[in-house]
């Protein structure tokens, strides 16, 4: 998952800018990125890393204008390597700038003919980049000096028609405005909001979770809905229009379950609400397998399973307590890039309290269990601690296929439960019983917070990719270009592949 934001603001948006994208850093720590506007030039920083560590004083004071967007990563394809952090950069026509969430599960093939055909060349593996040029090309198309709404939209009406996949993004055009857009299923979230500005005028934000505009106090307008592009000129001025032919919702389940910070609210579904909701189902379906179980306490995996597994405790009546302590330094280990690090991280960011599972029957609760990276040590961890019987909830159901669409997944073969039965994981973890929540009860806890969303995006869980274009060929060349040893050689060259094509007008 990345974070992307926009703003169009009467003053400097340089930091709120930064302010947003530390909100969103739980989408992506990887790389950060700033780009502003002012004066006919574009000013940009970024680079590998945290918001904190990526901008400096210096920077901050470089990133001119009133006009901005912002990335934060979490590599889904190429490298990590500081060239293709973002936004990207394309200097023809009028100089764009665009910052991606999601994933284009054609960009080979765009890639290529955006070579042979639309003569524009791409310097990185990244698809961030190729969904730049086709916006690019598709505006360039027009020929207009200066282009309008009409412009804007059209060549977004052509992204639809020529990408595939989830892409929420945000592009920047020299001197004329941003313009946020989502893909035809809406699977990555995107809203925007207003504020007054110190003159009363409009000013507007776009980000990838309402909790930005929030913190930044922006007011949320709404959802962009799927296939929606929203424009907003330099001056202020706002246009929306529906670029998609057939647009429908299909919103990423994953998001409420694990990736979506609590506080937030997507396509009308508060994800604290969905995640307490996960907690009471997943109690019900504990009674239902278990009437007279002996659990003596719930204990949570900090962070994101606090919320269900504070409601689960309440629902089974039984004492909540935490027993893992989070070290308040250490970021998301699940979107660390390579195993060896990942596991590293569980060890140094949670420590038990002995006390709280000594000769105790616990129930430890996740949102979710992918690779069983996290569980695998929790477990062990527990039973050091001294527990008697180690029990554990997945407030998600297995998660059995890769994900294509923005989350870093892409080998089946490294996720704990494809092709093993509930009770091979329960014995692979080491927990003496093991409950999954189930697909429909996953569901129904999103509709009962918006009963307006039909379908969801779950193919983790079912294997059935909604673009219609994820074949078997697809999977495996995904799995071969990018499962986790691949990955580590990547990390290893990124030491000295920044070099590449680096287009910061900032070196440090
Ligand atoms: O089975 P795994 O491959 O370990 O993945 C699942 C775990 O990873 C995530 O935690 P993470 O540490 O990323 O973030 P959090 O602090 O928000 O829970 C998630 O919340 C689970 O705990
Ligand atoms: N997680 C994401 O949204 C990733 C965006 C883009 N595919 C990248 O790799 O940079
Ligand atoms: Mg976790």
């Amino acid at each position: 998952m990345c974070g992307i934001v926009g703003i169009v603001s009467s003053s400097n948006v340089n930091q709120l800018l930064y302010d947003a994208l530390t909100v969103l850093q739980h989408r992506g720590q990887d790389a950060a990125g700033i780009v502003t506007y002012q004066d006919n030039r574009f000013f940009l920083r970024k680079d590998n890393g945290l918001v904190r560590d990526v901008f400096h004083t210096r920077h901050m004071r470089r990133l001119v204008g009133n006009v901005g967007i912002g990335h934060v990563r979490y590599p889904t394809a190429g490298s990590s390597s500081s060239a293709e952090a973002q936004p990207f950069y394309v200097n023809s026509p009028y100089g764009i700038t665009l910052a991606h969430n999601g994933n284009l599960t054609n960009a080979d093939e765009l890639s290529s003919h955006l070579f042979r055909t639309d003569l524009r060349h791409i310097n990185t593996n990244s698809d961030s980049e190729v969904l730049l040029n086709v916006f690019a090309h598709e505006l360039q198309k027009q020929g207009k000096l200066n282009p309008t709404k009409d412009e804007i939209f059209e060549a977004v009406r052509a992204v639809h028609k020529r990408c595939r996949g989830a892409y929420a993004a945000i592009a920047m055009v020299t001197g004329y405005g941003i313009v946020g857009f989502r893909d035809p299923h809406g699977i990555r979230p995107a809203c925007y909001g207003v504020r007054e500005g110190e003159k009363g005028e409009k000013e507007y934000m776009i980000a990838s979770e309402s909790v930005a505009l929030n913190a930044a106090g922006f007011t949320v307008v709404r959802d962009i809905a799927p296939g929606e592009a929203v424009y907003i000129e330099t001056d202020g001025t706002l246009y929306t229009e529906q670029c998609a032919e057939d647009p429908k919702l299909y919103p990423c389940i994953f998001e409420h379950v694990y990736f979506a910070r609590p506080d937030s609210i997507m396509d009308k579904v508060s994800v604290y609400k969905a995640r307490l909701r996960m907690g009471e189902v997943l109690a019900d379906k504990i009674l239902r397998e278990r009437p007279n179980h002996d659990i003596d306490v719930v204990i949570p995996i900090p962070d994101t399973s606090r919320t269900s597994a504070m409601q689960l405790a309440y629902h089974l009546g039984v004492k909540y307590r935490e027993g893992f302590i989070k070290n308040r330094y250490i970021g998301r280990t699940f979107i660390m890039p390579g195993q060896k690090m990942r596991k590293k991280s569980v060890r140094q960011k949670l420590n038990p309290i002995d006390l709280e599972f000594r000769d105790k029957n616990v129930m430890l609760i996740d949102d979710s269990i992918v690779r069983g990276t996290t569980c695998e040590e929790i477990v062990e961890m527990a039973r050091d601690a001294g527990a008697r019987n180690v029990y554990f909830a997945s407030a998600a159901p297995p998660v059995r296929y890769p994900n294509v669409y923005g989350i870093d997944m892409p080998s089946a073969n490294e996720l704990i439960a494809h092709n093993r039965s509930v009770e091979e994981v329960q014995n692979l973890i080491g927990a003496d019983w093991l409950v999954y929540q189930d697909l429909e009860d996953l569901i129904s806890c999103v509709n009962d917070v918006n009963d307006e969303i039909n379908d969801w995006e779950c193919s983790v869980f079912t294997g059935n990719y909604i673009t219609g274009d994820v074949d078997e060929a697809y999977l495996t060349h995904l799995e071969e270009l990018r499962n986790d040893g691949k990955r580590t050689e990547a990390a290893i060259q990124s030491g000295t592949d920044n070099a590449i094509i680096d287009l910061h007008n900032d070196e440090d």
